[in-house]
């Protein structure tokens, strides 16, 4: 087991009907159930994929700034598409130019990070946000295989293997996700000297559950900092350090609410990675960069509590709701 995680091997799983596939099931079941959170191998997604897709977000933001907001996230909460600067989630004004961004440096925000956000490129409602062709050429292409890469794992075996786990029929989870309402985040933790984190000035991302149905996420292989709260000590966080060839899986709040709480959907965060002990001085911490896959309902089902997770001693904890209004409800609130 690497790390603190337990971990899900796909291997074998192929179109789930085998003895192994149910295994599998049931492991990534067992896994959501008492942690929330795992390690998957064997997922299909190519590594030279994933590793060229942490290559152009280096290069993404690396970009000027001004070249950058060319691709600026829209004003609306809901809309998470394009580029974020440092320091925008969690505040409500823009803060984009140079001496607001300064101030941000200086410790405005707690949140120290940027993002760009991409999603369904047939979405007529939600509509990508890209940087013209020309000021970073192929970047579109590679970030739309790249998420599709994503969903193709999502479709033909994640979904399966949580209904197998979840003992329900193999496709049922398809028919609430076919709407392609997912969303690929990439993100840079900017490096800083030791002390500001230390301190508190900074932070990378604060403690949070996701609130989709749940989250696939890539991390670099270098940094470190993952950090997800115990099962069995609430308010006690363990560190998830980068496993090569292995990428996160955890459950967010809809999955958890829709499996009547049978599921975890675990609180996590980002924090600078502890000193190294011959780091006595004021080192620097490095630049972080992860890729997160949330996975989204379609915004025009309505979900019961899941089949065998209620029962007479077990009764249903929640309403049927519909998804659109509880997600849209949900990403409203952090921006
Ligand atoms: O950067 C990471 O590793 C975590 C990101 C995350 O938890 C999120 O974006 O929801
Ligand atoms: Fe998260």
């Amino acid at each position: 087991m690497p790390g603190s995680l337990p971990t899900v091997d796909f291997e074998g799983f192929k179109d789930g009907t085998s003895k192994d596939a149910l295994e599998i099931g049931q492991k990534l079941f067992e896994a959501c159930r008492d942690v929330g959170f795992a390690y998957l191998v064997n997922t299909g997604i190519p590594q030279n994929q994933i590793d060229g897709m942490f290559d152009w977000s280096m290069k993404l933001f690396a970009l000027p700034l001004e070249t950058k907001l060319k691709a600026r996230h829209p004003p609306e909460g809901w809309k998470h598409r394009g580029y974020s600067g440092v320091g925008r989630e969690q505040v409500s004004q823009h803060v984009f130019d140079p001496d607001e961004l300064q101030a941000i440096r200086t410790g405005k925000f707690p949140d120290f990070k940027e993002s760009f956000d991409l999603g369904n490129e047939d979405s007529e409602i939600l509509s990508n946000v890209w940087l013209p062709e020309e000021d970073f050429p192929d970047f579109r292409n590679h970030a739309i295989d790249f998420y599709n890469s994503c969903r193709e794992f999502q479709l033909s075996t994640l979904l399966p293997a949580l209904a197998l786990g979840l003992g329900l029929p193999i496709d049922f989870f398809h028919d609430y996700h076919s709407a392609n309402a997912n969303q690929l985040r990439l993100l840079h933790y900017p490096g800083a000297p030791t002390s500001v984190f230390e301190s508190g000035e900074k932070g990378r991302i604060g403690a949070h559950t996701d609130f989709g149905t749940a989250t696939l996420l890539f991390q670099d292989d270098d940094c470190g900092g993952l950090e997800v709260e115990s099962p069995s000590q609430p308010g006690t966080f363990m560190a998830v350090p980068p496993v090569a060839g292995t990428v996160i899986f955890n459950i967010g709040d809809f999955l958890m609410r829709w499996s009547n709480d049978t599921l975890k959907s675990t609180l996590h965060r980002v924090r600078a990675p502890p000193r190294k002990d011959e780091d006595s001085g004021d080192g620097i911490v490095k630049d972080r960069f992860s890729m997160a896959y949330f996975m989204g309902a379609d915004y025009d089902k309505t979900i019961d509590c899941l089949p065998g997770c209620f029962s007479p001693l077990r009764p249903k904890r929640y309403e049927p709701i519909n998804a659109g209004n509880y997600l849209n409800k949900r990403l409203n609130a952090t921006y």
